[in-house]
């Protein structure tokens, strides 16, 4: 009270007042005590202490550790000075401490227990498998997780546990605490006294987070398992409704339950695509075996198994879906020209065999006639029958000259037709090996795709080794283009795509190449330019895309991207640039997009 009162009759009306406020039984020692507070004058001792008791209480609440046995003090000493009783407080105050002092030593920093913990956790253990560890984790976390002193003393038997191997640290004693004590988050705020906190977070908190988790988290992931799709659903219903801590508790253990089972279809999804994998490169290795020396099946394999070297994503797997699409139209189109060709060859080849044989037929006409002639020669009459008979033979002769004159001629037109399409079987052959060769390149945008970017930055790399001469690199991403897509459709998405690489393409040199990296991501090279040069080139780019818009419906958008520039350095493996150069580009994403951010690679020994 700032004005303090000085009129006795005031002083007296005020201290009724407070006692009913305050609603303390108006005894005479406790009216004393009141009026003494009032009206600002220490008589007795008592006020003092009195005066000084929110002070100390206060002080008590901010001690680090707020332990049930503390709570338990501090309710002692309220009861104490409720009764009067000074006397008793020192000696409460004094074990208050050593309690604080005693469970100071006993339990172990939180920074260093969990360190430990996460190091732990991330090692693998003959003893505990990760599930292992994850429900005796569950089960302490739950059981202790609003007594930090227990808390603190189980996780750190745990961790040892799991460090030593022991079999026993699975069967650390995680039943729940006596319920005597009471949860520290009773009393750990004064001021909040009522809402139960764990590690300082409103249990209403945790369940809302644990709603978001699960609808936002789960149910919109689960949704080739619908029986767990079912469950997180239902979970997070039964999360929403949860109306006390308690409440929280029950559900843990459903929680529990449905851990399990997600990490049994987790390690299921694993063995499943590992099992995929493998078929797949068996498949492609018996490919090769069968192809021989088919080059443009060994190209496409070559893709594959390329693909699966690295770990899968999902734009890896979209640029090869693109890739192959177009080569299975093309070599589709190819096949059935070639399967044409053939059967013309064939036909070619048998329309010969049919002429031979009625060559052989009518030569054997002639032999037999010969013979005929031979004989009739020999049993001639004389002059006038031979007369007749040359005239027959002659005869019989300029046939079959004529006959073997148009034998020959069409011997040799379907040799020349054989030959064409001989000829066009080995035109379409290169053509396919050239199909094949495309798979270098994207198909959408004839940028290069991956594959045509590793080898081209290996020969750059490889120029550099020789030459001496640097060799910048760029990784550019278009910005929210999401959003494009969401608002013009794919195809549009597709055209500007199109678009920006046909910009770039422009603003570079002969000896630059643009490469997709991605489904928006675009590896820019350039050989023989220092870091501000190059950067400049891309900055050049982002002014001519604010020049040459991209037209969807007759309607200018402005593309943008953000790009992170960067040096290769003699030596340091290619991934090495590219992950500096993209980890650069972030950079320009998080400083508001539309900009060229450079990554001087670090000293070396520095
Ligand atoms: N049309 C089309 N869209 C693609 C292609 N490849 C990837 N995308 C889309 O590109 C979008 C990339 O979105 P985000 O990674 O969120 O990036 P963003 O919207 O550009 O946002 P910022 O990178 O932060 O600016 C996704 O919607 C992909 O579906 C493609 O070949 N064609």
């Amino acid at each position: 009270m700032s004005n303090k009162l000085t009129n006795p009759t005031d002083i007296a009306r005020e201290t009724l007042k407070q006692l009913a406020a305050r609603r303390i039984s108006p005894t005479p020692e406790r009216y004393e005590e009141l009026y003494t507070e009032i009206s600002g004058i220490a008589t007795r001792s008592s006020g003092h202490e009195a005066a000084l008791l929110p002070e100390l209480l206060n002080a008590l609440h901010k001690l680090p550790r707020q332990s049930p046995e503390l709570l338990r003090d501090i309710s002692l000493i309220e009861k104490a000075a409720q009764n009067r009783d000074w006397t008793s407080i020192p000696t409460i105050l004094s074990q208050a401490i050593e309690s604080q002092a005693g469970q100071a030593s006993l339990t172990r920093a939180w920074s260093e227990l969990i360190r430990e913990l996460v190091t732990q956790w991330d090692l693998r253990s003959a003893h505990f498998s990760h599930s292992r560890k994850q429900e005796s984790l569950a089960k302490v976390l739950l059981n202790f997780g609003n007594y930090p002193n227990l808390l603190n003393e189980k996780l750190d038997a745990l961790v040892r546990g799991w460090a030593d191997g022991s079999s026993a640290a699975g069967d650390i004693d995680v039943a729940e605490p006596e319920t005597e004590l009471e949860p520290a988050a009773e009393g750990a705020k004064p001021s909040d006294a009522g809402a139960a906190a764990v590690g300082g977070l409103d249990w209403r908190v945790w369940r809302e987070l644990l709603v978001q988790a699960l609808r936002i988290g789960m149910v919109q992931c689960l949704g080739p398992f619908p029986e767990l799709q079912e469950e997180a659903s239902s979970l997070a219903l039964g999360a929403e409704s949860v109306s006390s801590e308690q409440g929280m508790d029950f559900l843990a253990q459903r929680m529990k339950k449905f851990w399990v089972q997600l990490e049994l279809k987790r390690e299921n999804d694993n063995r499943i695509a590992s099992g995929l994998v493998n078929l797949l490169l068996l498949l492609s290795d018996n490919l090769v075996a069968l192809s021989g020396e088919d080059s443009w099946v060994q190209g496409q394999v070559a893709v594959v198994r390329d693909i699966l070297a690295k770990p899968l994503s999902m734009s890896r797997l979209y640029d090869a879906e693109v890739g192959f699409k177009e080569v299975v139209y093309k070599q589709g189109m190819l096949r059935h020209s070639l399967d044409e060709t053939e059967e013309t060859l064939k036909r070619m080849i048998s329309l010969f065999i049919d002429r031979l044989g009625s060559m052989a037929d009518t030569t054997g006409g002639y032999h037999d006639k010969i013979a005929a002639y031979a004989t009739r020669i020999g049993g001639s009459q004389g002059l006038v029958d031979l007369q007749q008979l040359l005239d027959e033979l002659m005869q019989d002769t300029r046939v079959m000259q004529l006959d073997m004159a148009r034998s020959r001629e069409e011997l040799l037109a379907a040799r020349a037709q054989a030959e064409a399409a001989d000829g066009r079987v080995k035109e379409l052959e290169t053509e396919l090996r050239a199909v094949s060769e495309k798979v270098r390149v994207d198909q959408l945008t004839g940028a290069l795709n991956r594959r045509g970017f590793d080898e081209s930055f290996a020969t750059e790399i490889a120029r550099v080794a020789r030459s001496g001469k640097p060799l910048c690199l760029a990784l550019l991403d278009i910005d929210n283009f999401k959003r494009l897509n969401d608002q013009r459709g794919h195809q549009a998405g597709d055209d500007a795509l199109v678009h920006l690489v046909k910009v770039i393409k422009d603003a570079l040199r002969p000896t630059d190449t643009v490469s997709r990296y991605g489904g928006e991501e675009f590896v820019v090279l350039m050989p023989e330019l220092v870091l501000s040069e190059a950067a400049n080139v891309m900055r050049r780019m982002q002014r001519d895309l604010t020049r040459q818009f991209f037209l969807h419906n007759n309607e200018r958008v402005l593309i943008t991207f953000s790009a992170g520039v960067t040096r290769y350095v003699p030596g340091e493996h290619p991934e090495t640039t590219v992950e500096r150069a993209d980890q650069s580009m972030y950079e320009a994403k998080k400083a508001g997009k539309n900009q060229v951010n450079v990554a001087e690679p670090p000293v070396a020994g520095g």
